[in-house]
């Protein structure tokens, strides 16, 4: 009897090493934080909260900044303006949050403005400024980089949606094409622009869903896919000829969807619905550069028209772009502010002007540019994403080496659709050369 008991414990105890022993070992950095770092960054939050607000405009004085003195109007600069009210901080896996409640007449703005105030203060990684609920400001700080090694995050499979990184706050990046149709992708060069086109040809390779390449760099870097592409320009001539039978495949698709009565593809039968279609440009300044001859400004313009069409009207008709490039600019020709417009997906990696962050970022989230301009060149694949709520995050796509991509590829090379008509439109331009 003495010994089962004896054996029962020696079995509790390594179970319990083991148990506890693995959680302690894979959550360290959250127990070094949780234990260390949250109440030392606690006690600078409490005890530096009045000094930052009196020097960043977020204390206000209960006296009127006027006065009357006799007859006479005094203005001056009350004395003890009062700091706004603050929680105790709250600590999360990744650093700890603060709610602000504002004073009357405040707005988040201002927080906004003192977010590299609260960075030095608390001597954190980052300070994000939201307003979860009216007349509040939630401040979240994040102890350190959390994409300088990110984890494998993981998100339900769903049709033309890509895992493709893990976002700062530890969530999954996903690039969900049906619920924002097109998406352009920004990125110095060896800023982590391919990877990331490799990641979401490697999502998208087991799915249902027909993937074109247009790569005017020769095809160097969709080339590896070619197995699993079901169509690959490497040169604008070809691109032109493709978006030219992709646009009038989109005219065949809008007339099913109308003679059947429904507004988009996904609400037709199952037997009549035609297969959705990504097309994947690798440097959009490849087809909107000309070099001043006749033929090459006429290319050009075609290139731009067709694909503002192809994002104007592609999205309710299964017919998706993901446009990615090195620069983004107004420069490149009017039709990329045009484009721009209608790709409402955008991803800023390190870029080497800050023209092009604006131009990816600005006209949605203007606090963004500033993150954008801040991802130094040692942080390769490391973003700023917009989400579907219309917010943006930092992020850092999943390292997708060129042999994973291409071995995806190859693996589902059965799946990739034929697009005949496409690929008749190509033959007939080798036909023309001859
Ligand atoms: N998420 C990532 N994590 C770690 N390393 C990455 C990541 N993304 C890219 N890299 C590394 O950065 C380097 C450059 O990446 P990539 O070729 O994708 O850049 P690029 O922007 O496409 O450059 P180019 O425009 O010159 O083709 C690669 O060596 C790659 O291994």
């Amino acid at each position: 009897m003495n010994g089962s008991i004896a054996l029962a414990l020696v079995l509790a105890v390594l179970a319990w090493v083991f148990v506890v022993g693995d959680l302690l070992r894979r959550h360290r950095p959250a127990w070094h934080w949780y234990l260390t770092g949250y109440p030392a960054t606690t006690c600078r939050v409490l005890f530096t909260w009045r000094k930052v607000a009196l020097l960043n405009d977020l204390s206000v004085s209960r006296r009127p900044p006027r006065g009357l003195l006799g007859d006479l109007v005094v203005k001056g600069d009350p004395l003890r303006p009062v700091a706004p009210r603050i929680s105790f901080p709250r600590a999360t896996r990744l650093g700890l949050t603060v709610m602000v409640r504002l004073h009357a007449g405040q707005t988040p703005a201002t927080y906004l403005k003192a977010a590299d105030a609260f960075v030095h203060a608390w001597k954190v990684h980052a300070v994000r400024v939201t307003s979860p609920e009216r007349g509040l400001v939630l401040l979240t700080a994040t102890a350190t980089d959390p994409l300088l090694r990110p984890g494998l995050a993981t998100a339900p499979a769903a049709l033309l949606s890509a895992l493709v990184g893990v976002l700062e706050s530890g969530g999954a990046w996903v690039m969900d094409l049906r619920l924002i149709p097109h998406w352009l992708i920004a990125g110095a060069t060896r800023s982590g622009k391919s990877t990331l086109l490799a990641r979401l040809i490697t999502q998208l390779a087991p799915q249902p869903v027909a993937l074109i390449g247009i790569d005017c760099k020769g095809g160097m870097e969709l080339g590896l896919f070619t197995s699993r592409l079901s169509v690959l320009a490497t040169c604008r001539r070809e691109a032109v000829a493709i978006l030219g039978a992709l646009v009038v495949d989109m005219q065949d698709r809008m007339n099913a969807c109308r003679s059947a009565g429904a507004r988009s593809i996904w609400e037709l039968p199952d037997s009549l619905r035609p297969v959705p279609v990504v097309v994947i440009v690798d440097e959009i300044a490849e087809l909107y550069l000309s070099d001043g001859r006749r033929e090459s400004k006429a290319e050009a313009e075609q290139c731009s028209v067709l694909l503002l069409r192809l994002a104007q009207l592609g999205a309710a008709l299964g017919l998706h772009l993901v446009v990615a490039g090195q620069r983004v600019g107004s420069d490149l020709g009017p039709g990329v502010t045009a484009l721009r417009a209608q790709l409402g997906g955008r991803i800023c990696h390190r870029v080497n002007d800050p023209g092009t962050a604006e131009m990816t970022l600005g006209d949605l989230n203007k606090d963004a540019v500033a993150v954008a301009q801040s991802i130094t060149a040692t942080e390769r694949g490391v973003a700023v994403c917009t989400g579907p709520d219309g917010g943006w995050s930092r992020a850092r796509s999943h390292l997708t080496t060129t042999e994973e991509a291409i071995a995806a590829a190859q693996r589902h090379s059965a799946l990739a659709p034929e697009m005949s008509a496409i690929r008749r439109a190509l033959a007939a331009l080798e036909g023309d050369d001859k």
